[in-house]
């Protein structure tokens, strides 16, 4: 018998899983905290991977002990972002997976912890087009419903609700990099196929239901899914 259950929606990260926008994130942040002689490194990284932008800045003036205050590094991090984020590249296999679904039917959504504003100067420059097949978005950084920031579950439920057949959790199947995404996928109660940086060590990838190495390896049949046609 198969350890994976058949799903009918399918909700999608979007930093470093669709988007390669984590190596941005970490250019803007080594450039900001460089400023003070600090250095951001994997281990601090993988900590906020998946928090809202309030959280990130409170978490690293404090672990870094910046001479700023958190309010001072979000205003630091919008120049940055500025001149990173309009040419962020997809990552392998994102778009063939996307438009799949999309063309088979089965309802998408996207469950991002960036703020809204963020979500267009990382889309709106290439990407407008493969993000019009999500009819649901969910920018966790600006949508009130969603109080907590990944690892909790908040996001990926407040995502759910918005399928307009409202799907039961194990119905959904999330796709994610970040083990605070893996988490937050988990304690909503869905299943999670995680496409991990490769420096994230093994023991912090067993809370996802399938680990891939890139999007192109997924099967689609494991979950009841379409199988692609190519
Ligand atoms: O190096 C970092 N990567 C990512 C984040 C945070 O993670 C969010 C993206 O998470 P997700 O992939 O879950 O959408 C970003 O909006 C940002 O707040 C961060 O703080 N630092
Ligand atoms: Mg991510």
């Amino acid at each position: 018998m198969s350890n994976y259950k058949k799903v009918t929606h399918v909700l999608f990260d979007m930093d470093g899983l669709i988007l390669n926008t984590e190596d941005l994130y970490t250019v803007a942040f080594q450039n900001i905290v460089s400023r003070y002689g600090k250095d951001y490194t994997f281990d601090l990284k993988q900590k906020l991977m998946g928090s809202q932008g309030h959280e990130t800045a409170n978490f690293i003036v404090r672990a870094l002990e910046l001479p700023i205050t958190p309010d001072e590094f979000i205003t630091e991090t919008k120049e940055q972002f500025e001149a990173l984020f309009p040419d962020a590249a997809l990552m392998p296999g994102a778009r063939r997976l996307i438009e799949h679904l999309h063309r088979k039917e089965i309802p998408i959504g996207l469950a991002t912890s960036s703020s809204e504003e963020s979500y267009h100067l990382k889309v709106d420059k290439h990407h407008q087009e493969l993000f019009a097949l999500f009819p649901y978005k969910t920018f966790g950084s600006s949508d009130p419903n969603v109080k907590r920031g990944k690892p909790h579950p908040d996001i990926f439920l407040v995502a759910a609700e918005k399928f307009p057949d409202n799907p039961k959790p194990e119905q959904c199947l999330v796709f994610e990099d970040a083990v605070n995404g893996v988490k937050a996928a988990r304690a909503a109660g869905m299943q999670v196929v995680m496409v991990p940086d490769p420096r994230v060590d093994k023991s912090l990838t067993e809370e996802a239901t399938v680990v891939l190495k890139s999007l192109t390896d997924f099967e689609p049949k494991l979950f009841g899914l379409p199988p692609f046609e190519d």
